[in-house]
């Protein structure tokens, strides 16, 4: 391997790389065949403060400019972005272990649409007037300060950019924590970034585990903090803002149910479970892991689903015709392991895969299991790998009972030609997003985020920008002030 992957430095903090020994050890391991790529090292405690300084000396100034001014060095960080996809999504590939025909499309690409779409958006943040009689308010809505970012290890650079475009866009600064598994990308955030024009300490870095991610939500300096993770993260991260009262946004995990009805275009059905499956090996938090296929076309779905599988291409990651990786980790992949077999001690039937493929790396054949029934642990628990759960269901009132018999609530999707009952469906799921006749769509448009464990809280589509910044309520009176006494 050619590709540079050690950064100059492990963090990122004022607009240049820093870096720190005394922090443990972290390498950076290729989950194509498990060699390590770089060594970082993980925050110490000096690295933090340095980092939450520059990002508090920062903010002023930032929120001071035209948001016109912010949007613009968004709108060019996008465009540098743009003009480097192939290099960036070759490091996304080997930092997560995704296959090159996809961050070519889904990593660097939705960063840049994320800075183009807040940096647009900058300069329209403004309040409202409210007539109060003759007196009137008026509305202010302000950056809320310093903010913190923690990433989940599936989506590094499209998670960084989702937080840090709007957070940005608002007039706050950041100090951005990636998940320890895969620290690169951010960096080339950060970099970019002040190429573009942002000023420094508006955009950090820092590299470690969970406890460099608590000691950023336990700083006084801090307003607020927004997780990518999983629903245990999230709960730890949420109960350390709360003795604080600081301010949210948790982006958790799911288990989210796909319906299939008997009148589904069974091609269109198909694809929709293969995406929601198995896109990125099944590492994607919204995935319909729980698909519901109405008994008469069960066995039709489940032939083509078959056939469909023989297009699998595992390989090498940086091949454009490869379209499954490896997991993220050996950990990882020892956990999906372990539901495969907990899936068939239960008495679901292994329909296809779960097998381990020769040679080095975190490699797992994506699996389907069929007559997989509610109480089953595959039916109840996130996998965050490539295993497909397929339930049978008879009517929609039952169907809906059941993919809403969850603590999750993060998406769900449905597929059928009776476009009524797929509103009536979107309308009853419990779920943050829901997709008619498609699956796993999240355009920057569109808020996303999910109810129930899932999360708190929305990204994306102006509903972010009201997650990132606070309205104050200025009153204005215009006759004599009364007072009782
Ligand atoms: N809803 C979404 O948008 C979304 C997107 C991607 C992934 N996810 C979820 O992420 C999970 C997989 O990612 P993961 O394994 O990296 O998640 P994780 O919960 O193990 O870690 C997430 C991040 O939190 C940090 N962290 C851990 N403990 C912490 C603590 N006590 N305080 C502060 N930070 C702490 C980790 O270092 C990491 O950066 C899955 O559950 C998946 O569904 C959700």
């Amino acid at each position: 391997m050619t590709y540079a992957t050690q950064p100059e430095g492990s963090h990122y903090i004022a607009g240049s790389y820093a870096e720190d020994t005394a922090g443990t050890d972290l390498p950076v391991i290729f989950p194509g065949d498990g060699s390590t790529i770089a060594t970082l090292h993980e925050a110490t405690p000096d690295i933090v403060d340095r980092a939450l300084a520059a990002a508090k000396a920062a903010q002023p100034a930032w929120a001071a400019l035209r948001g016109v001014e912010r949007g613009r060095i968004l709108l060019r960080a996008a465009q540098i972005i743009r003009e480097r996809n192939r290099d960036l999504s070759i490091l996304e590939t080997m930092d997560t272990g995704k296959p090159l025909q996809e961050t070519l499309v889904a990593d660097a690409a939705s960063a840049a649409e994320a800075l183009e779409y807040f940096g647009g958006l900058a300069g329209a943040i403004t309040g409202e007037h409210i007539p109060v009689g003759e007196d009137f308010v008026y509305t202010r809505r302000e950056a809320l300060g310093v903010t913190v970012g923690i990433g989940a290890w599936n989506y590094p650079t499209q998670i960084a950019a989702w937080k840090a475009a709007p957070s940005l866009a608002c007039g706050n600064t950041m100090v951005f924590k990636p998940s320890e598994t895969t620290p690169l990308c951010a960096l080339k955030l950060a970099e970019i970034l002040t190429e573009a024009g942002a000023p420094p300490g508006v955009f950090n870095v820092v590299q470690g585990a969970g406890t460099v991610g608590a000691q950023l939500i336990e700083d006084g300096r801090v307003a607020k903090v927004s997780l990518t993770g999983s629903v245990p993260t999230g709960k730890k991260v949420y109960a350390a803002a709360a003795q604080h009262i600081k301010s949210v946004t948790m982006e958790l995990g799911g288990k989210s149910p796909l319906i299939v009805f008997d009148d589904a275009d069974l091609d269109d059905a198909v694809s929709g479970a293969i995406n929601g499956n198995f896109y990125s090996t099944g590492q994607i938090c919204s995935n319909g892991t729980r698909v519901f296929v109405q008994s008469g076309i069960k066995e039709r779905f489940l032939e083509r689903l078959a056939e469909r599988m023989k297009g699998i291409r595992i390989g090498d990651v940086l091949d454009e015709a490869t379209n499954i990786g490896p997991m993220v980790s050996a950990r990882q992949r020892e956990i999906v392991q372990g539901f495969l077999a907990k899936g068939q001690e239960e008495g679901a039937r292994l329909v296809t895969g779960g097998g381990v493929p020769e040679g080095a790396g975190f490699w797992i054949e994506p699996a389907v299991f069929a007559d997989v029934t509610d109480e089953m642990t595959i039916a109840r628990e996130e996998i965050f790998g490539p295993v497909m759960s397929v339930l049978d269901f008879e009517t929609e009132v039952e169907v809906l009972e059941r993919a809403n018999g969850t603590d999750y609530g993060l998406s769900a999707g449905v597929f059928t030609r009776d476009l009524a009952r797929g509103h009536r469906m979107a309308a009853a799921l419990q779920a943050g997003t829901c997709w008619i006749n498609t699956y796993n769509l999240t355009p920057v448009e569109a808020p996303f985020g999910g109810v129930k464990m899932s999360g708190v809280g929305r990204e994306n589509g102006w509903a972010a920008i009201e997650h990132w910044s606070a309205p104050k309520s200025v009153y204005v009176a215009t006759g004599p002030c009364e007072a009782p006494f």
